[in-house]
C-alpha cells in the first residue's frame, strides 16, 4: 500500500506494463514492461522513432486500451482493478486529452464543444466556464464557429480549452502540434504551457517535435516498445 505521501507526490504510475496483438496466427509485442513514474506538476515528453509504441502508451496511461498485463496507478488508483464504468469515471475527473487531429465534435460549436465536457461532470455553470476559457484561448470572437470553419490552429486552441475545462489533474497530448504549421505550432506550445503553469496541470505528451519535447522538463524514449 502507497503512502499518501507517495500517493501526493505520483500522479501516474507503470508497473511493467505490456502490451500484445495477435496478427494472425502471431503474437506481437507492441509495449515491454514499461515502468514509469510521473509526479504531479511535471511536464514529460515521450518521444521515440514512428512504430515505437508511443500512442498505444498514452491509451494505456488513459485506460482507454487494456494492457495485457501490468499496471497503471492513476493518482493512487490501479486503474485496471475498476469495471469500465469507474474506469471513465475516473477519467472524466481527473484527465484531459488533446489529440493531434483536434477531434472536436463537428455538430456542435466551439462554445458547445467546451462545454460539453462541464456538463457532463454536472457544472452549474458550463457555458461562462466555457466562454473564459475560449476567451483565454484567444478565441472570443469564434465561439459560434463550428470546427469546419476554423483554421487548424483555431481548432487546436478549442480542443485545449475543452481539455482544460474540468481542470484535470493530468493533460495528455497525442502529437498537439502534428498537424499544424511551425508558427502556430509554436503558439500551441506556448498556450499549453502557459495554461499548465496557471492550472498546475502535469503534462504527458507524445511528440515528434523537438521543441516541444525539449520544453518538458522530462524526455521518456520507447524503442521498439521499450524504454531506452
Ligand atoms: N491493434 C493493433 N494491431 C496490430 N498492430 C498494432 C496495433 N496497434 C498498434 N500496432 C502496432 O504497434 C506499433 C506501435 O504503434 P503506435 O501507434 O503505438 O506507435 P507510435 O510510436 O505512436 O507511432 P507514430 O509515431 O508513427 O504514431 C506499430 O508498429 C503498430 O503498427
Amino acid at each position: 500500500m502507497a503512502s499518501p505521501k507517495l500517493v501526493k507526490e505520483l500522479l501516474l504510475q507503470t508497473d511493467t506494463l505490456t502490451k500484445q496483438v495477435s496478427t494472425g496466427d502471431k503474437k506481437l509485442t507492441i509495449l515491454k514492461d514499461i515502468t514509469l513514474e510521473v509526479k504531479a506538476g511535471e511536464a514529460v515528453a515521450i518521444v521515440g522513432a514512428s512504430g515505437s509504441g508511443k500512442s498505444t502508451l498514452l491509451g494505456l496511461l488513459a485506460g482507454l486500451d487494456v494492457p495485457t498485463s501490468g499496471k497503471v496507478h492513476l493518482d493512487g488508483t490501479d486503474i485496471f482493478a475498476l469495471d469500465e464504468d469507474s474506469r471513465a469515471a475516473l477519467r472524466g475527473k481527473i484527465l484531459g486529452f488533446v489529440f493531434q487531429s483536434f477531434q472536436l465534435l463537428p455538430a456542435l460549436t466551439a462554445l458547445e464543444n467546451v462545454m460539453l465536457p462541464l456538463e457532463l461532470s454536472g457544472s452549474p455553470s458550463a457555458d461562462s466556464t466555457a466562454y473564459k476559457l475560449l476567451e483565454r484561448v484567444g478565441l472570443k470572437m469564434r465561439l459560434n464557429h463550428y470546427p469546419k470553419q476554423l483554421s487548424g490552429g483555431e481548432q487546436q486552441r478549442v480542443a485545449i480549452a475543452r481539455a482544460f475545462a474540468t481542470d484535470p489533474k493530468l493533460l495528455l497530448a497525442d502529437e498537439p502540434t502534428g498537424n499544424l504549421d511551425s508558427s502556430t505550432g509554436k503558439q500551441i506550445i506556448e498556450l499549453m504551457f502557459e495554461l499548465n503553469r496557471e492550472h498546475g496541470t502535469t503534462l504527458v505528451l507524445v511528440t515528434h517535435d523537438e521543441e516541444l519535447s525539449q520544453r518538458c522538463s522530462r524526455q521518456i524514449r520507447l524503442v521498439d516498445g521499450m524504454l531506452a
